[in-house]
C-alpha cells in the first residue's frame, strides 16, 4: 500500500494557556522513514495527535495519498493495563482492529489477520496471557501488532522502541524495513538518536518550534544536538511569555 505525502504548514496550537506548538512547518515525502525528535514535552506527541484530528490547531494539515485515502496505523505512547484487568492479548487485538463491538466477542474472520500481526511481532504463543501480565516491552510489540491491521499506508510511531529489548528492536527494525520495501510512510517519533541516525531518510527536531529538518547525516550535528537538548526548561520561557 503506497503511502501519502504530508505538509504540516504554520501549524499552532495552544491549550489552556500553554502555546504547545508554534508556526510548525515541514514536510514528510510519501514512503519515506520520517523521524521526529526533540527534548521532553517539545511537543511530538501534539503533533501526532494534531494529524489524528485530536486537537484544536490552526495552520494547514494536508496528506496527499497517491490514490485513495489509505489506513492510518497509528502505535501510541506505552499505556499501562490494572494486572487483573481480564482482557487477553486477543481481545485486545480484537477491540483495537475488528468492527464488530467488542463486547460481543471477537468476530471470527478477524482470528487469521491477528494471528499473522501477532507472529510478526513474535507474540503468538503469548495471546492467551492477560495484557496486564505482559512485560513492557511485550505490551509494546502488541501496541506494533494492532497497528498491522489492516495494512496501513501511512504509520505513524510514537516511541515505538522504548521498552524494547534486543530481540524488539529487531522486530521493529524488520517492520520499518517491511513499510520501507512496500512504500508506507512512516512519521516516527523517537528518542533514541542513534537509531535515528541509521533507520530514518529524514529527520525534524521539534521544540515548540521546527529547529531543523533534513537527512540525518546533515543535520544531527554534535552542535545542534547540543542546542536541542540543552535549552532551558520550556515551561520556564512559556511562563515568562504568557505573562509578558
Ligand atoms: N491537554 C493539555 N493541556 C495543556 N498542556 C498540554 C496538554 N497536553 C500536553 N500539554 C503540554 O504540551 C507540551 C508538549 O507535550 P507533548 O506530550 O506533545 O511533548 P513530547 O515532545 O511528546 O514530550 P515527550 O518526549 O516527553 O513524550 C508539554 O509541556 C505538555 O505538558
Amino acid at each position: 500500500m503506497s503511502g501519502p505525502s504530508l505538509l504540516f504548514d504554520r501549524i499552532d496550537l495552544t491549550l489552556g494557556r500553554t502555546n504547545i506548538l508554534r508556526e510548525v512547518s515541514f514536510a514528510v515525502a510519501a514512503g519515506r522513514v520520517h523521524a521526529l525528535v526533540g527534548p521532553n514535552g517539545g511537543g511530538k506527541s501534539s503533533l501526532i495527535k494534531t494529524l489524528l484530528g485530536q486537537t484544536p490547531h490552526t495552520g494547514r494539515l494536508v496528506l496527499n495519498w497517491p490514490h485513495t485515502p489509505g489506513v492510518v496505523g497509528y502505535v501510541p505512547q506505552a499505556i499501562e493495563f490494572d494486572r487483573t484487568l481480564p482482557m487477553t492479548v486477543e481481545d485486545f487485538m480484537a477491540a483495537t482492529t475488528q468492527r464488530r463491538p467488542a463486547f460481543l466477542g471477537r468476530a471470527r474472520g478477524s482470528a487469521p489477520a491477528i494471528h499473522t500481526a501477532l507472529e510478526r511481532v513474535g507474540m503468538a504463543d503469548k495471546r492467551s496471557r492477560r495484557m496486564g501480565a505482559l512485560s513492557g516491552g511485550e505490551r509494546q510489540r502488541v501496541l506494533l501488532a494492532q497497528s498491522l491491521i489492516p495494512d496501513p499506508g501511512l504509520m505513524v510511531l510514537d516511541e515505538p522502541m522504548a521498552a524494547l529489548d534486543e530481540a524488539g528492536v529487531q522486530v521493529f527494525e524488520n517492520l520499518l524495513a517491511a513499510w520501507r520495501s512496500a512504500g508506507v510512510t512512516v512519521l516516527w517519533v523517537e528518542h533514541d538518536l542513534e537509531a535515528v541516525g541509521r533507520l530514518a531518510d529524514q529527520v525534524t527536531g521539534l521544540n515548540r518550534f521546527v529547529l531543523f529538518d533534513g537527512p540525518p547525516t546533515e543535520v544531527l550535528t554534535p552542535d545542534r544536538l547540543l542546542t536541542l537538548f540543552s535549552t532551558r526548561p520550556r515551561t520556564a520561557a512559556q511562563t515568562e511569555e504568557v505573562t509578558a
